[in-house]
């Protein structure tokens, strides 16, 4: 959470997990990011089933509907839904599914922008997106192919990483902890530091303490005819570092620890 972050509407709490719909940052004519991270949601008493996570203890269904507002800028009535389940081990898991409750078709983009929480920007590396294709959101989203390893921090950094597999780990070596994130129905994903460019709402030393890594939907935007459903999800979880073979998904026995 930025230090200065504001909590009032209509700006957009800088931390915890933003919800961009229906559209990721400036790639279409709507608001950046679009309008849904600056709404209030609704508890939703009776949500059509969801299997439940096995490991999740505690979770909380909300609901979001197409106001009278936000179709005049979005002329598409969707309903969405969004679970948010905390495992026994600590363990965050969001399920997102929206719904077109609309008599036409509608595209969008999407992401969850989960601002992390690090001890120190130069000491945490991000891996699982080696040899994978990129645009540079600071050079008008140019092309690019990743050859490094890992990502590491000692500028300003901003890419949509294309096609991506489902887990990405977020290595913090003075921690000594590693953040495993996981995603499905979301084959893009953004790594976002912005260091000492100046961003609304940032304390000046904010982003040596956190890295935005996002699930994200963009270079294919998602359709929906009426009454059709997409569900995403994004699971994060943190192990101690050193808890993985060399290979992604391969995990050793290790006991999961608390943030
Ligand atoms: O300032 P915001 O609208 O919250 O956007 C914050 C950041 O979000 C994403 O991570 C984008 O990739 C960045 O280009 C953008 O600067």
């Amino acid at each position: 959470m930025s230090s200065k972050a504001i909590f009032q509407p209509p700006t957009p709490i800088r931390g915890g997990i933003p919800v961009l719909f229906p559209q990721y940052s400036n790639t279409g004519p709507l608001p950046s990011h679009g309008f849904v991270r600056n709404r209030f949601w609704k508890i939703d008493t009776n949500p059509p089933h969801l299997p439940s996570h096995p490991s999740s203890n505690a979770r909380i269904d909300l609901i979001l509907r197409s106001s009278e507002d936000d179709l005049k800028i979005w002329p598409h009535k969707y309903e969405f839904r969004l679970r948010v389940a905390l495992g026994h081990q600590g363990d965050l898991t969001l399920t997102p599914r929206v719904k077109n409750s609309d008599r036409t078709p509608f595209n969008f983009t999407f992401a969850f922008h989960p601002y992390f929480s690090v001890s120190d920007i130069s000491e945490i590396q991000v891996e699982g997106l080696h040899n994978l294709d990129y645009l540079d959101q600071q050079k008008n989203r140019t092309r690019f192919t990743d050859h490094c390893k890992v990502i590491t921090f000692n500028s300003q950094l901003d890419r949509l990483y294309l096609s991506t597999p489902n887990k990405i780990r977020i290595v913090d070596h003075k921690k000594k902890k590693t953040i495993v994130v996981h995603k499905e129905g979301q084959v893009d994903a953004v790594v976002w530091n912005p260091w000492e460019k100046k961003v609304s709402d940032l304390g000046v030393e904010d982003y040596r303490r956190f890295v935005a890594v996002e699930s994200a939907a963009v270079e294919k935007p998602i359709t929906l005819k009426p009454g059709e459903e997409w569900k995403g999800v994004l699971q994060m979880s943190v192990v101690p570092s050193g808890c993985f073979t060399g290979k992604l998904g391969h995990k050793k026995s290790c006991i999961h620890s608390h943030t």
